[in-house]
């Protein structure tokens, strides 16, 4: 049995609600289990132990959240060299952008030698205001779909051995 990691950090509920669907897609694959995991409270033992990895955070400020940088930072250097060539795929919860957020994180998996398994999808909400911003995220039928899509597509890859 494989096993697929979904590691998340969301301020207001919208990157969380993504890495969730995400998991309920991956559940019930034959081949690969997936996991749902904090930032906070992921560790390099947590990155060792998966085969592949879905990182689900929002863009605050052009950049990933503090507490997703703070777990690549945490766990960068304890894993590096040893978890070459597994597949990953990118999350992103953003207002109107989320590129810097995507290409921040690409950029750090690249650096653990990780494959890309599929572009990085990013969801904006669409929020303006400083109210907007700040309520909690209610995701689409639509969107939690497509989450779903890539949490079964990640896990059956996964599981396949195909990347
Ligand atoms: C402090 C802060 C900074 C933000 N900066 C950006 C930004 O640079 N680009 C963007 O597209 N959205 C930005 N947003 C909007 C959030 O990315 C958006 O509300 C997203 O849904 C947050 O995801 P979450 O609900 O998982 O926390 C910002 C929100 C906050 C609270």
């Amino acid at each position: 049995m494989k096993h697929l990691l979904i590691i998340w950090h969301s301020r207001t509920g919208a990157a969380e609600a993504m890495a969730r669907a995400a998991f309920e897609g991956a559940s019930g694959d034959e081949a690969c289990t997936p996991r749902l995991l904090r930032a906070n409270a992921a560790q390099p033992g947590d990155l060792l132990g998966a085969d592949g990895y879905l990182f689900a955070a929002p863009e605050n400020l052009a950049s990933l959240t503090g507490e997703m940088k703070e777990f690549f930072d945490r766990c960068y250097y304890p894993v590096l060299g040893r978890i070459e060539g597994r597949p990953y795929a990118l999350m992103i919860a953003a207002g109107s952008d989320g590129t810097n957020a995507a290409r921040q994180a690409a950029r750090i998996c690249k650096g653990w030698r990780l494959k890309e398994a599929q572009p990085p999808m990013i969801l904006c909400t669409h929020a303006q205001t400083t109210e907007e911003i700040l309520a909690p995220k209610v995701l689409g039928v639509d969107a939690l779909e497509k989450c779903r899509e890539l949490g079964a597509g990640m896990a059956a890859g996964v599981g396949a051995g195909i990347w």
